[in-house]
């Protein structure tokens, strides 16, 4: 018992000793708010200044897969749990994009020393590596309050000199992290055409996990051209990040496969595009949903699922010929819809989680007994 009091102790020094030589060697930088507010924070990632939304997602695990989920683009994520960093940085096999997506981050309490077994390196090292600035401002509480009360808002991370404000949301950020080329993974009887609006990857694993093959195609891909080199049985829209209006192609490509009744799946912007696709409306929520905690009724069910979530915008105007199908429990916002006869239905959450709690998986499986009813093989 003596000893472990002992070593307690002794981590507790050390711990205590790395952040005071962390804040003795670091250099200042200021979160700046649109409306002036300002927070003062230790750099620990790349020294250059950035623009984009600030927003937080009270997630207490997850930053490598938050920080590479290519959904972030354009963001400054705010991690609300109080110490990050702590478990470092895992091999790439387990990110969700293939490099750091977010515009910056800003945690209250960067911890510079990682114990995991899988971690590869710090946290800071690697978003130095990958030129993306961090700030560690201690009171994201009040950061986050401020957001909470006034709503997400335009921020840039400074240092010597004051960039402009630029808000993401009127670029199309859909493609700039789609894949430009047509890409397979996995093998199987079965082909289901991922439009990658800027897919994770473990919509990928989650798919090819079930023995289907996958072919990942650009957001702005034909799929119905007469020229296409492969055959598909089923559509996944990935999620991806900005405004879902502004990827018009995916929603061209989404209306064509409802008249050919192809089975189509949506997941988060997926959701949003599907929706605009048959004729439903988006718009931006005050300060989005962004953690591993979301809990979503089913609608005019007791059943509420735990959910991972990350988005600014939502379904308002639920199309013409589906029904609402999942609801936040905690704002009453739509969080899915299926159509009442065709097989296409869409869900504003995660069902890949990573990070996050597993409950909704069952939704692949959903997806892909449509796609073989639709098939004629049924199992
Ligand atoms: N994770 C996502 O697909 C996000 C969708 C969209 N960019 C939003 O913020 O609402």
């Amino acid at each position: 018992m003596m000893l472990q009091i002992d070593t307690a102790n002794k981590l507790l020094k050390d711990v205590v000793e790395e952040s005071l030589a962390f804040s003795a060697t670091t250099r200042k930088g200021v979160l700046l708010l649109e409306d002036g507010t300002r927070f003062e924070g230790l750099s620990f990632g790349y020294e250059q200044a950035t623009a984009g939304e600030v927003v937080f997602c009270t997630g207490m695990v997850g930053y490598p897969e938050a920080l590479t989920d290519p959904s972030y683009t354009g963001e400054i994520l705010t991690m609300t749990y109080p110490i990050i960093g702590n478990y470092g940085v895992p091999n790439a096999e387990r990110w969700e994009g293939d490099r750091i997506h977010a515009a910056g981050l800003i945690v209250s309490n960067y911890i510079p020393t990682p114990s995991h077994f899988e971690s590869t390196m710090d946290l800071s090292t690697w978003l130095k590596r990958e030129k993306i600035p961090a700030l560690e401002i201690k009171d994201t509480r009040l950061l986050t309050q401020h957001i909470r009360k006034h709503g997400t808002m335009l921020a840039t991370i400074i240092f010597d000199e004051d960039i402009p404000f630029h808000n993401p949301y009127v670029d199309n950020l859909v493609a700039r992290v789609s894949t430009s080329e047509v890409r397979e993974h996995g093998s199987g009887e079965t082909t289901i055409a991922l439009i990658d609006c800027g897919a994770k990857h473990n919509i990928i694993r989650s798919l090819v996990a079930r023995g289907v093959r996958v072919v990942e195609v650009p957001w702005d891909y034909d799929l119905f051209a007469d020229d296409r080199p492969f055959d598909f049985d089923g559509i996944l829209v990935s999620n991806g990040p900005g405004d879902p209006k502004m990827a018009e192609k995916t929603i061209q490509t989404l209306r064509a496969a409802m008249e050919h009744e192809i089975p189509i799946m949506g997941i988060c912007l997926g959701h949003q595009l599907l929706a605009l696709a048959a004729g439903g409306d988006t718009y931006k929520l005050k300060f989005g949903h962004r953690s591993q905690n979301q809990p979503c009724l089913l609608a005019g069910e007791k059943r509420c699922y735990i959910t991972t979530q990350n988005h600014g915008f939502a379904v308002g105007t639920v199309p013409e010929g589906f029904e609402p199908w999942f609801i936040n429990a905690n704002d009453n916002t739509n969080e899915g819809m299926r159509h009442r006869s065709l097989p296409f239905f869409s869900v504003q959450f995660h069902p890949e989680s990573t990070p996050g709690p597993m409950d909704t998986e069952w939704l692949f499986d959903l997806f892909l007994e449509k796609v073989y009813e639709a098939k004629g093989a049924l199992i």
